[in-house]
């Protein structure tokens, strides 16, 4: 049995579950790894020269176990994150160490420590098998899955499942993520694959549609309202290009910050009016590495003001962190929000914070998202009022150029890898209501 039988079963109109469920399970399948006796490989180098290219490897790995209340999935797609660049670059920390600790908490959990990392937080594919105790799918079903692990042990409990003492990022903090051929994970983060999607760009959007929802939408986040004032940094990228719709679908008012005409022109295609080109309008917050240029600020507020008519930002969509947090806190209207996900530019932030506690502001920690901002994330995107923001996708084999093309910034929005799928725009199921919302599924592919 190979994974070539599996994909003969997907693309097969007439497999049902039954046929699924029979079909024996490979004992090998291909996956994006990262390798635990190379985390020291870069050492010595600057962030931005750790070429991805080199960590990653594209391995036939042995097909783990399935356990209760999991399933193993036929990857159709995946797509790169920025936590598959920090692992591919051993940084902040290697990602080994956060396999080791998860091996440590249970039997079961001990699958995870391995030599080797499979990588990888989205994937939209084909349920395989599914382990003791699951009833909510079945092999066959076409899902996608948000990568929200948690174990719900803890008995004091909690109301938010992104406060489970045992949280933790699929892919990123647990082994055989979504840059595979076959994915293992808990059944409680499969949700139903849009219809009217190909199956790479259904897998684009869960991880940064999902952490965009909570940051900003959700009460947990930002909590936006129509009519206000939203700063998005990076608008056009994976996370800001969802920002940027729900801050357009929600009636409020995006200002969007990018570094190109490119870019700024795919925010503008997505119904944005106020846009900030960041390198021709020449901002250093930072006049040296330990001094920031709070004149600089001013300026950048003093943009700010030209495009609203005079008015402040009242949540700021932060994630480039180091660089850009001070100017964040102070364009920050009286009583406003930022609220941050990342520091991509470095975690130590400074600010003054005179603008904060004078001004009532407030900074927002977020991550991820809860089951239900998951599931209403994808709600949105499966009813077309968002949708997937899919610039290019790659083979399984150039996943490592994919990883280096969003450490360098090359990319727009989503970048999508082809897992099994043989290629793109297989998996449709709703044509017409595709064609309904095509200019919008291409508006990134065409840039
Ligand atoms: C969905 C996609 C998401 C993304 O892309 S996010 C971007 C990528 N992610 C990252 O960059 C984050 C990567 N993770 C990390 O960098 C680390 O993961 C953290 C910094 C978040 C945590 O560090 P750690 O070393 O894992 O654990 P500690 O919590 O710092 O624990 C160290 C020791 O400190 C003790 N400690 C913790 N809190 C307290 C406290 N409040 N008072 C006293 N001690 C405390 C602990 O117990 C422990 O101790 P003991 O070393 O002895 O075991
Ligand atoms: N906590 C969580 O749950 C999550 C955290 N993240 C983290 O968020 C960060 C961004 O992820 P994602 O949006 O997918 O990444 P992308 O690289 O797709 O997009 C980020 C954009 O931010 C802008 N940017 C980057 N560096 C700077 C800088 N120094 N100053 C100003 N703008 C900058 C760039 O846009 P431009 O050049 O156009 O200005 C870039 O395209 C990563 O660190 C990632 O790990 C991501 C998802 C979830």
């Amino acid at each position: 049995m190979t994974v070539k039988d599996i994909l003969d079963a997907i693309q097969s109109k007439d497999a049902t579950s039954a046929d699924f469920a029979a079909l024996p399970l490979p004992e090998s399948y291909r996956a994006i790894t990262v390798h635990k006796d190379e985390t020291e490989m870069f050492a010595g180098l600057q962030t931005r020269d750790k070429d991805p290219r080199k960590s990653i490897h594209l391995d036939e790995v042995p097909l783990p176990e399935l356990g209760p209340g999991e399933a193993l999935v036929a990857v159709m797609a995946s797509s790169v994150n920025y936590n598959s660049v920090w692992t591919s670059i051993f940084e902040p920390l290697s990602t080994f160490g956060f396999l080791e600790r998860y091996g440590r908490t249970s039997e079961l959990a001990k699958r995870h420590d391995l030599p080797y990392h499979i990588i990888g937080s989205d994937l939209a594919g084909v349920v395989l098998r599914t382990g003791p105790g699951v009833n909510a799918w079945k092999p066959g079903d076409e899902v996608v899955a948000h990568c929200l692990s948690v174990e719900l042990e803890s008995s004091d409990g909690h109301n938010d499942t992104m406060l489970d003492p045992e949280q933790r990022i699929w892919g990123f903090e647990t082994n055989f993520g979504g840059l595979a051929e076959i994915a293992l994970v808990k059944s409680n983060q499969l949700m139903p694959k849009p219809d009217h999607l190909s199956w790479e760009e259904a897998a684009a959007p869960g991880l940064v549609n999902s952490t965009a929802y909570r940051q900003l939408v959700s009460r947990n986040g930002a909590g936006m309202k129509q009519g206000d004032n939203v700063l998005i940094w990076g608008a056009s990228g994976g996370l800001g290009s969802y920002a940027t719709q729900f801050a357009l679908a929600g009636g409020a008012n995006p200002i969007c910050v990018v570094s190109s005409p490119q870019k700024a022109e795919i925010c503008r295609s997505m119904g944005a009016e106020a846009i900030i080109d960041r390198n021709a309008e020449g901002y250093k917050f930072w006049k040296d590495e330990n001094t920031q240029d709070p004149k600089e600020w001013k300026r950048f507020g003093k943009r700010i003001r030209e495009l609203t008519g005079g008015e402040d930002i009242d949540i700021v969509f932060e994630h480039p962190g180091r660089e850009t947090f001070g100017a964040s806190v102070f364009v920050t209207r009286k009583g406003g929000t930022i609220t941050t996900c990342a520091s991509t530019s470095g975690y130590m932030h400074e600010y003054d914070n005179r603008y904060l506690w004078m001004s009532l502001k407030r900074i927002i920690g977020s991550h991820f998202a809860n089951y239900r901002e998951a599931w209403e994330a994808n709600r949105l995107i499966a009813k077309g009022k968002i949708h997937p923001t899919l610039s290019k996708t790659y083979s399984l084999e150039d996943t490592g150029q994919a990883a280096y093309d969003v450490h360098r910034n090359l990319h727009q929005g989503k970048v999508g890898v082809l897992c099994l799928a043989p290629e793109e725009g297989l998996g449709v199921r709703d044509e017409e209501m595709r064609a309904k919302h095509i200019d919008a599924i291409n508006r990134f592919r065409n840039v």
